[in-house]
């Protein structure tokens, strides 16, 4: 086994950096779909354009690279405890080169490992075949779109849609609001994976199993297998589009699984992963462990980069507004939702544990006029102990809600970018304040971390890397004003039109 560390090494590597041919087909087949010069078109082409910058730059293609979670199948005889250290050191290396996050967090400290080892992390799952070789699959599913998670079970009510039975038109339903909860915060457009039965523990599991399916693949069992094209077909009609700016592209996929469940449960779960829906799988020698053959690599698929909206094409061009930090409350009253802001100067990051602690603590940094950027970076240190930003795209914003509003007020912060947009809280402290919140691409982690030209400095450290105070530096850092000083929100608005386009589908029909 002696090429065995380097091959599961190669596989991380791969899964974080390189998005597979079917994902990326399916990326480039909702670029089409979208109208030229809309939000999520010109949304796409950012993220194609990332798939890009992350191959060629074998960086990660979303600074959250996951939970790592291994299914490894093995023929009777071999060690499989060998393969469980080889891979716990090889998620190890992978952190110190920068392919992965250090990701893995004490649940009652709160301290960072810097390794993404500890209790549960990795995650490995073995299973013994019949077959001659090993395999290993591996999936990298981000914090936030597994947030989007959920469970239903059956008999139920959903809003808009009425009853929910047990049975294909109940399953229907609690699928199509699955998408409908997610909107565009788990980085839509995305992909779902369901789990039909089972306990609450096996079903997820269920669900998470199909997100390794093949998005081309048909389901063997036809009543699925009509499902799962209904669900494409009716989920993209509601309007959420990608990242929640409206538009055609919502679901990429949907595989679904079934099995059996008890009399008193009917758990309908459901797996959603972003579009950077980063899985990948290799078959190895036995004896060596030497890579035979990637399981999705089946062409070489090139991310479609063709402009989607010349600057005459479009009436209603989106105004460009360059924004210099720190920024002025009169700038800030002059955008609307729509607009883009091209931002220079410095932005400080902050995510949970930063916000949690201003709400009763002072600033290290002046934020008068300044820039909250809700990320958590992959960052790394070079031999004259300067930090680089290795990849850095926007966390879901949601999670602030609580503290938002207060922090704004508090300390004068006049931006707030992140994505998945945020509630009714923020959206009055942006009025009362004179401050907006910004939109940038979820994912779009290499795209983003090109426009920071120095890191200024860190503070809170103790946090780990992820959480800890980042000053940077940026120039030419784009974002879309999707909340304004004006009460205006772009993601209330889509809420609300999604919402009505669910309740379009309470009908029954499937029987
Ligand atoms: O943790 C992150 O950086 C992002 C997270 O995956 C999210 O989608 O919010
Ligand atoms: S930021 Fe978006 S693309 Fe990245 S892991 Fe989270 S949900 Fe996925």
């Amino acid at each position: 086994m002696e090429n065995l560390k380097q091959s599961i090494l190669e596989l991380i590597t791969d899964t974080s950096t390189n998005l597979p041919p079917d994902v990326r087909r399916a990326v480039n087949a909702a670029k089409v779909k979208e109208d030229l010069g809309t939000r999520a078109a010109l949304s796409l082409s950012t993220i194609a354009e990332n798939v890009v910058m992350a191959e060629e730059n074998v960086s990660p293609i979303c600074q959250d690279t996951g939970m790592p979670t291994f299914e490894v199948k093995t023929p009777v005889g071999v060690n499989q405890l060998i393969i469980k250290q080889a891979i716990k050191e090889m998620i190890a290396e992978a952190t110190k080169t920068g392919k992965l996050r250090s990701n893995s967090v004490d649940s009652l400290t709160g301290e960072n490992t810097g390794d993404n080892l500890g209790p549960g992390t990795p995650v490995i799952h073995f299973e013994q075949w019949e077959e001659d070789e090993i395999e290993i699959k591996l999936i990298l599913k981000g914090g936030g779109c597994e947030n989007k998670n959920i469970q239903y079970s059956l008999p139920c009510e959903l809003e808009g849609l009425g009853k929910v039975g047990r049975n294909l038109d109940g399953i229907r339903k609690c699928i199509l609001h699955a998408v409908y909860q997610a909107q565009g915060q788990g980085c839509s457009a995305g992909f779902i994976g369901v789990g039909i039965g089972g306990d609450r523990t096996s079903g997820y599991a269920l669900a998470k199993h199909q997100l390794f399916r093949k998005v081309e693949d048909v389901n063997p069992n036809a009543d699925l297998a009509a499902l799962e094209d209904y669900i494409m077909e009716t989920a993209n009609q509601l309007g959420i589009g990608t990242m929640g700016f409206g538009g055609n592209a919502t679901l990429l996929g949907c595989k679904i699984g079934v099995e059996n469940r008890l009399p008193a449960s009917f758990f309908v779960s459901v797996a959603y992963n972003c579009w950077a829906f980063r899985r990948q799988g290799v078959r190895l020698n036995p004896e060596t462990g030497e890579i035979l053959r990637y399981l999705y690599k089946d062409e070489e698929v090139a991310m479609d980069l063709t402009p989607v909206a010349a600057a005459d094409e479009t009436d209603d061009e989106p105004r460009e507004v360059v924004l210099q930090a720190p920024i002025t409350e009169e700038q800030i009253r002059s955008l609307k939702v729509g607009d883009v802001v091209i931002i220079n100067g410095e932005m400080h990051t902050g995510r949970d544990a930063l916000h949690s602690y201003l709400m009763d603590h002072d600033c290290p940094v002046d934020l008068n006029g300044g820039i909250i950027y809700h990320c958590g970076p992959v960052m790394m240190k070079d031999h004259e102990g300067e930090w680089h930003v290795k990849a850095a795209g926007p966390t879901t914003s949601i999670r602030e809600e609580p503290y938002q509003g207060e922090i704004i007020k508090k300390f004068g912060i006049r931006a707030v970018i992140g994505k998945g947009g945020m509630g009714a809280k923020t959206l009055k402290a942006l009025n009362e304040h004179g401050a907006v919140y910004l939109n940038a691409i979820g994912g779009a982690a290499q795209y983003y971390a090109r426009c920071i030209k120095k890191v200024n400095g860190v503070d809170f450290m103790e946090f780990g890397i992820p959480e800890a105070m980042w000053h940077l530096n940026v120039k030419g850092f784009a974002a879309i004003v999707t909340m304004d000083a004006h009460g205006n929100s772009l993601h209330a608005d889509v809420e609300k039109t999604s919402a009505e386009r669910l309740a379009q589908f309470a009908a029954p029909v499937f029987k």
